[in-house]
């Protein structure tokens, strides 16, 4: 048992940062990770490093739009008019033959424009047969003939660095022939279950256990914001099995643990920032999620997550998830914030900011949240369904069935500012 030693001089006095300031604090000690060249198929969903130039122009040569006829635009002035047919260019093959006045030659699409052909006529205009082929209408100079470089030209700037690479950006680097790019490399994540109680998910549960939850479900919110999250295990309420396993976790870019940031005999996460590198701060004014400490240990950015599950999770998606993409070069990091109508009205007797889990949607033209039911920080069940946190601000804030508040958009696309 541990001596029940007064309390530490950090914990008596409450500085309690509001959400913002701490969000600043943290973000100020993060910095994007460093760049590594991967093959393009695996670079897809990472932050581009580098420029990228169109070494050739795209389409690299002029093609046919159309299967049909390539011809000589000026041949159809009168029409009907009948061609002769002198060979076919089928596409990836390239012709040696010229098309010459009064002849045609049969293409493909995709396939290379013949040398003096000036126009395609699709086949469906045309009465096609063996050696010859009747050509209905006028064509234009240039028509269907897509010229080479019409896309991209060569010397041309497409991607900079800070550009996320999605299914659109690998279209274009493939097309380039950029078979590996320079992308900032994503954040190896350790995570850390803390405290005697906590037991594998697979145990039998034995009185005063429970299982370890938050472990899963911060691995699962860590790879949904891009991480790569590894779980570290359980460290036992000891300073020897938090050293041991924090010993592990500083060969990590990040360690986010659960549990023991609280004022409890147990709660050791602090102290062993303070033993090991040095904390920055403990404390924030929400809930859920008030004790929530950062720091270093041995150079390596430690966010100390409260052991209750939804606290764990929402002080995630507020501080953590915008670690893990600031780290991965991203430079929208925040949920947005947006107006919604209350529908159930939140009452709130707490003085802290509270973040209520809610599912907001379209009703009317208008964004409703309705809240998830009782909003204990203990109660995982608040967080099913919920695609928002209503933000009740700080002072014991009463919002009434109808009324209007701010809602943070957990399922919408990051924006760069903190509103
Ligand atoms: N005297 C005070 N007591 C508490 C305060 C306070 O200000 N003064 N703050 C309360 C608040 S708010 C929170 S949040 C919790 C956070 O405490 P800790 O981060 O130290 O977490 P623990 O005490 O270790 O555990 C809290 C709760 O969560 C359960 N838990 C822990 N780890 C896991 C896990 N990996 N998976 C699932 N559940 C976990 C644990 O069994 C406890 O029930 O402190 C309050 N107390
Ligand atoms: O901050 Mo605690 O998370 O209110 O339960």
């Amino acid at each position: 048992m541990p001596s029940h030693s007064p309390l530490l001089t950090y914990e008596r006095e409450s500085i309690m940062l509001s959400v913002e300031e701490a969000l600043k604090r943290i973000l100020a000690a993060i910095t994007p990770l460093e760049s590594v060249r991967l093959p393009l198929q695996d670079a897809f969903d990472h932050i581009l490093a580098q420029e990228i130039i169109a070494h050739d122009d795209n389409p690299p040569f002029a093609n046919s739009a159309m299967d049909g006829f390539a011809l000589q635009s000026q041949d159809t002035q009168h029409t009907p008019v009948r061609l002769k047919v002198i060979g076919d260019i089928a596409a990836g093959h390239v012709s040696g033959q010229t098309v010459t006045p009064g002849t045609a030659m049969r293409i493909m699409t995709g396939a290379p424009v013949p040398p003096g052909a000036d126009a395609v006529i699709q086949i469906e205009l045309t009465n096609p047969s063996d050696e010859w082929v009747e050509v209905l209408q006028p064509v234009l100079r240039g028509n269907n003939i897509r010229p080479a470089g019409e896309d991209i030209q060569k010397g041309q700037k497409l991607l900079s660095p800070g550009d996320l690479i999605g299914p659109w950006e690998t279209g274009i680097l493939a097309t380039l022939g950029y078979d590996h790019v320079e992308v900032i490399r994503k954040p190896r994540v350790a995570i850390l279950g803390t405290g005697d109680e906590v037991v594998e998910i697979s145990a039998e549960l034995q009185p005063g256990q429970i299982r370890n939850s938050n472990s899963y479900l911060l691995e699962a919110a860590v790879r949904k914001a891009g991480g790569i999250p590894t779980r570290l295990g359980i460290a036992r309420d000891t300073v020897e099995s938090l050293r041991e396993k924090l010993n592990e976790a500083i060969t990590y870019d990040l360690i986010l643990t659960s549990g023991g940031v609280s004022v409890g005999d147990f709660d050791l996460v602090k102290d062993i920032m303070q033993e090991q590198g040095e904390m920055n701060f403990w404390r924030i004014n929400m809930r859920p999620g008030k004790p929530v400490a950062f720091g270093h240990i041995h150079g390596v950015p430690l966010l100390g997550l409260p052991g209750n599950p939804v606290s764990s999770a929402v002080t995630f998606e507020l501080f953590g998830r915008p670690v893990v993409r600031k780290l991965q070069g991203h430079t929208r990091l925040y949920r947005p914030q947006i107006e919604v109508i209350v529908a159930d009205g939140v009452q709130e007797k707490a003085q802290r900011r509270h973040y209520v889990r809610a599912h907001v949607s379209l009703e009317q033209g208008r964004f409703v949240a309705h809240t998830t039911g009782k909003q204990g920080s203990n109660l995982l069940t608040s967080l099913l369904n919920a695609n928002a946190l209503v933000i009740v601000p700080e002072g014991g804030t009463q919002i009434l069935p109808g009324q209007p508040a701010r809602a943070l958009m957990l399922d919408w696309p990051e924006v760069e500012t903190l509103e």
